[in-house]
């Protein structure tokens, strides 16, 4: 496929990426988004998991963090290269990586969905399973991640608070916050 120049795309043409520590909703609100709006919804671990044939934590377990990584980057640079008008829900860790950081942040419309740590803290045990990264950690040290995380979030071009609302709400509000963008014809920031 032909590679789109990243360069001159229109506000209202680019993707929507959402990031976030993992479990803050990027996944469930990223759907929501891209219903309200008739768009389509790219979530990256699922595309990486149908691409290479395995679920996540399988991929952690057997190649090791290093390739996963890797094999996240190489997707969503793929994506923002070749995809226009989708919503997409990133992993939690995927902006760790400048060159992640870089390509969505030339291209797209990142949007942070922020949770506190106190409401993320109650969701922890919904999560733990499927996430290799909270695996074998005290809550303190998850914590801890939290806090580092925060400063690699803190690149984007719109922050949106999701304490106290459920992802139709949180779903809402993007969905408003958008529009308003589109109509001025420029991005959030
Ligand atoms: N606003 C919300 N209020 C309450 N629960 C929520 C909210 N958003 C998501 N959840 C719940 O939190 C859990 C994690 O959500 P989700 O998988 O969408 O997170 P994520 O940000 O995509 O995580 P990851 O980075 O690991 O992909 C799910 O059980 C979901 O139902
Ligand atoms: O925060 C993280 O490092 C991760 C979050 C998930 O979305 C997955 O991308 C994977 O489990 C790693
Ligand atoms: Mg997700």
């Amino acid at each position: 496929m032909r590679t789109m120049s990243r360069q001159h795309i229109p506000v209202r043409a680019k993707n929507i990426v959402l990031i976030g520590f993992m479990g803050v909703g990027k996944t469930t609100i990223g759907k929501l988004v891209a219903e309200k709006l008739y768009r389509d919804f790219i979530d990256v671990d699922a595309e990486i998991e149908q691409r290479y044939g395995m679920a996540i934590p399988e991929i952690f377990a057997q190649h090791g963090e290093d390739y996963f990584r890797k094999i996240e980057r190489n997707t969503i640079i793929d994506i923002c290269n070749n995809k226009q008008c989708n919503i997409v829900s990133l992993g939690g860790g995927a902006f760790k990586q400048e060159a992640i950081r870089e390509v969505c942040l030339e291209s797209c419309l990142v949007l942070f969905l922020d949770l506190s740590w106190d409401r993320w803290k109650e969701r922890m045990d919904l999560l733990i399973e499927n996430r290799p990264v909270l695996h074998n950690k005290s809550v303190d040290e998850v914590q801890q991640i939290f806090d580092e995380r925060q400063a690699i979030y803190a690149e984007h071009n719109a922050r949106v608070t999701t304490d106290n609302l459920n992802p139709e709400e949180v779903a809402d509000y993007i969905v408003e916050l958008l529009k308003l963008g589109w109509e001025l014809h420029q991005p959030l920031s």
